[in-house]
């Protein structure tokens, strides 16, 4: 069976304020995603109100950001556990952190490796050392690795909760200068803008999903950030880049990622409702998990 999918919204925007992420689950509420895609809504997860002020570190909202990505970590162990593919709806990418780590402590429970591809105009692996904003929505990929501030490194039940080297970004087109170095020390596998134009999107997924086939498959968790796509296409995003991805090569990617049967986890961050124009981007949100379900569907099928 292809099993359930478990809507978890995730209201907030401590990662950034200006982002507008907050009103995302609401707006995909207002246009009934869940139901009409059959998923199960399990609610909002909680949490405290951003706080700008700065930390010794020059973060801001580490604390609320560590209260959130727990409350995210247990709803998503939660549909895990009752069998579903929890698909994490932000909210801000530092969400990401929490949905990481339970889809880390589930697959070390199931003796499987960890894989996170990540979709993103931004690779989202600043430190403090290294942030120029101090917002803690672009650190979520270093922390996974098991490098940032340890407020946040103590979310997961272990660190790093993801090696370096199971990690692949596609999308990237603004990286600040000192997370270039960051992600060179990591060993980061990372897909630009050019060389996705040169070699297309479907093919490098088709590329690493054979690769993590190749070595005995494991938990493929996918964080998309709706800002990979281009601003023309998702106008509702916080931080915008130009040159960015089309609608129709994210669906073919994510629908080869739901045939391949391996992912079993999926954020979808960063849309901000309030930068919409219309509902043009919640439909944009509709259309990508769209196509990832009708890949699982297709496997499925295929299996049975
Ligand atoms: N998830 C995101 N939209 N991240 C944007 C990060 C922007 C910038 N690199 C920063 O660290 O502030
Ligand atoms: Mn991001």
């Amino acid at each position: 069976m292809s099993g359930w999918y478990g809507f978890i919204g995730v209201p907030t925007d401590v990662g950034n304020k200006a982002c507008g992420a907050a009103e995302g689950p609401a707006a995909l509420r207002a246009i009934g995603l869940a139901p009409r895609m059959g998923m199960v809504d399990r609610g909002d997860v909680r949490g405290p109100a951003y706080d700008g002020t700065p930390d010794e570190t020059g973060s801001r909202s580490v604390r609320e950001t560590a209260a959130w990505c727990t409350g995210v970590r247990n709803a998503v162990a939660g549909v895990l556990a009752d069998g579903g593919v929890p698909v994490m709806v932000g909210g801000d990418h530092a969400m990401a952190l929490g949905s990481v780590a339970a889809a880390a402590e589930h697959a070390r429970r199931q003796g499987r490796n960890l894989y996170v591809l990540w979709f993103d105009a931004h690779p989202d692996f600043n430190t403090p050392e290294t942030s120029p904003s101090g917002n803690t929505h672009g650190y979520p990929a270093a922390l996974a690795c098991g490098i940032g501030h340890p407020c946040l490194l103590r979310v997961g039940a272990f660190t790093p909760l993801l090696r370096p080297d199971r990690l692949v970004q596609f999308g990237i087109r603004d990286i600040d200068a000192g997370e270039r170095e960051n992600l060179r020390r990591s060993g980061i596998e990372f897909h630009e803008m050019p060389a996705v134009r040169e070699r297309g999107l479907a093919a490098l997924v088709a590329h690493t999903i054979s690769r993590i086939q190749a070595a005995g498959g494991g938990h493929v968790h996918v964080s998309f950030d709706i800002d990979a796509l281009d601003p023309s296409v998702a106008p509702g995003v916080g931080t915008p880049v130009p040159g960015g991805l089309l609608l129709d090569e994210c669906v073919d990617s994510l629908r080869l990622l739901g045939a391949s049967g391996l992912v079993q986890s999926l954020d979808i961050v960063e849309y901000a409702a309030t930068q919409d124009q219309g509902n043009r981007t919640a439909h944009v949100v509709e259309h990508l998990l769209a196509g990832f379900m009708a890949g699982r569907d297709g496997q499925t099928a295929l299996v049975a």
